[in-house]
């Protein structure tokens, strides 16, 4: 599966140490994250990480095409409620976009660790019908 991992500045404390707990589960998936989110936890981990542009430059937005082309199966986005971004509306296009195509999203780490559960599980299979049917 190809799963996004994003964090605001404030979160990213947060996600890092959530992928060093969880990193036997992520090391067998296609990892995808914004630019210092993935260098943050690629430092931190041995995990390897495709980085995107930085978020206020343009990842979220890169994530999002991600998703319009049927190539993200999770996001686990870590948002900051408390702090103002200046790329607010590239945040919103992202959650939008993953209603949009059923992409399940996590955007607080309580519910990420219930996805990441749920994808060992293998709750997550019905991601590769659709990208079957969808190529
Ligand atoms: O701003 C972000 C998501 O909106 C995250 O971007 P960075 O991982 O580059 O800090």
């Amino acid at each position: 599966m190809n799963l996004a991992l994003i964090a605001h500045d404030k979160k990213k404390e947060t996600l890092v140490n959530f992928a060093i707990a969880y990193e036997n589960i992520l090391k067998k998936h296609n990892l995808f994250a914004t630019g210092t989110t993935g260098k943050r936890i690629m430092e931190a981990t041995s995990l390897e990480i495709h980085c995107f542009k930085s978020g206020p430059l343009g990842g979220d937005q890169q994530i999002g095409s991600a998703i319009a082309n049927n190539h993200m199966d999770m996001v686990i986005f870590l948002r900051d409620p408390m702090t103002a971004q200046p790329h607010e509306p590239d945040i919103q296009a992202l959650i939008r976009l993953c209603d949009v195509y059923m992409i399940p999203v996590a955007t607080n780490i309580a519910t990420g660790e219930i996805l990441l559960k749920a994808l060992e599980r293998g709750d997550l299979e019905w991601r590769n019908f659709v990208k079957e049917n969808n190529e």
